[in-house]
């Protein structure tokens, strides 16, 4: 028997869509969507409408029949903390996604527009490997003040599937196995993955870890209560100075890694130092996974966007490589991870889990 899955992952200025017959990717698209029409809309939740209109037009245009899809399966977002896996679209799963009970975030519209697409057209709908998958071991918690705590909020879902596919194409076991995964994308998120669970990571949208394209990672964080308590910046300004308008963007103006690498490259000195800056602090995170294995690392994987630079892999296979041999796939799978989420539940491999 086969299955045929619409996937749909909705990213800050983008809903990438996919259709599936089994693993089999039989067309894709993504829907960019400018800043000026996401600008109409006042809050994330609002969008959901027009995206799920733009989806279903693209399916249209395609000519595809959706009355021949048994699934839709889309990105989940900042729900309550959860364990990996598939999950089935509830309405608790709706309304946390809607509420954002860990915050707003694009990928927040992944299941609940999936959800929509599937009751229409009578057929399940899933999430798979949320951003909130939290493996997190109890030492890793620990924030350094009762009143914080580290949360996991991280690229589950392509740093899940690159694991995976490490494992498959080594004959191993992901569950043998202790990896570190470097997604390196518009926000970026190192992953100690034991033996199957991701036991450290970072919050990866507005908490810790290294700066990213467009996200400010660990803060001083006294420098940062004066800024808060300086009277010269809303609540709002200092949200998008973590978030949004943080890292690359905030040193260079751009977000974009091929151009800060080219400007570096003819000689812009300014530029060349933020970018060993970047290097630098995904380094330094890699080392810190590498301390929680105890040494015990069996391959270091560098994923998502920015990995297509060789300068990026060179840099950091040059304060790493020492502690495990790297693995590059550029890139990200998350489509076909959300048809294989759906899919493993579908052919009864596992249960999906409920929320
Ligand atoms: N060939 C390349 N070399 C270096 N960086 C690249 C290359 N291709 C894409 N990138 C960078 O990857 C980043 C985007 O990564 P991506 O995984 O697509 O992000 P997201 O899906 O989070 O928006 C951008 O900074 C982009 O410049
Ligand atoms: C919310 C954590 C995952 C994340 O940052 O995704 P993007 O980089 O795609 O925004």
């Amino acid at each position: 028997m086969s299955y045929r899955i619409l996937v749909v992952n909705p990213g800050s200025t983008s809903t990438k869509i996919g259709v599936y017959e089994d693993e089999n990717l039989l067309f894709d698209k993504t829907l960019r969507h400018s800043a000026e029409e996401l600008e109409k809309f006042d809050s994330i939740p609002a969008q959901k409408d027009w995206r799920r209109k733009l989806v279903m037009k693209a399916l249209e245009d395609q000519g595809f029949d959706v009355k021949t899809l048994s699934a839709v399966s889309g990105r989940g977002g900042l729900l309550a903390p959860i364990r990996g896996g598939t999950y089935a679209v509830s309405d608790r799963l709706v309304r946390d996604c809607t509420v954002g009970v860990q915050g707003q975030h694009a990928s927040n519209l992944g299941g609940i527009i999936a959800r929509e697409i599937g009751d229409r057209l009578g057929i399940p709908s899933f999430i798979v490997d949320p951003v909130v998958v939290d493996e997190l071991s109890d030492v890793a918690r620990y924030a350094g003040h009762p009143l914080f705590h580290r949360t996991s909020i991280f690229h589950a879902l392509n740093q899940k599937a690159v694991a995976k596919r490490y494992a498959k194409e080594h004959g191993r076991k992901y569950e043998d196995l202790n990896l570190i995964v470097c997604h390196m994308g518009g926000g970026c998120s190192i992953g100690a993955h034991v033996h199957g669970s991701v036991v450290d990571t970072q919050n990866a949208l507005d908490g810790d870890g290294p700066f990213s394209p467009e996200r400010s990672g660990s803060l001083p964080t006294g420098q940062l209560v004066s800024l808060c308590f300086s009277g010269k910046y809303t609540a709002g300004e200092v949200r998008k100075m973590l978030a949004g308008h943080g890292g690359l963007v905030a040193y260079t103006g751009s977000n974009d890694m091929r151009d800060l690498l080219k400007a570096a490259a003819e000689g812009d000195k300014e530029i060349a130092a933020t970018v060993d800056a970047f290097h630098y602090q995904i380094g330094k995170e890699v080392g810190a996974m590498a301390a929680v294995m105890k040494g015990k690392v069996d391959q270091i994987i560098l994923t998502g966007g920015i990995a297509y630079g060789q300068e990026t892999v060179d840099a950091i296979t040059d304060m790493v490589g020492w502690i495990a041999p790297i693995t590059v796939y550029p890139g990200e799978d998350e489509l076909l991870a959300l048809a294989q989420g759906a899919l493993r539940v579908l052919n009864g491999e596992e249960p999906a889990r409920v929320y």
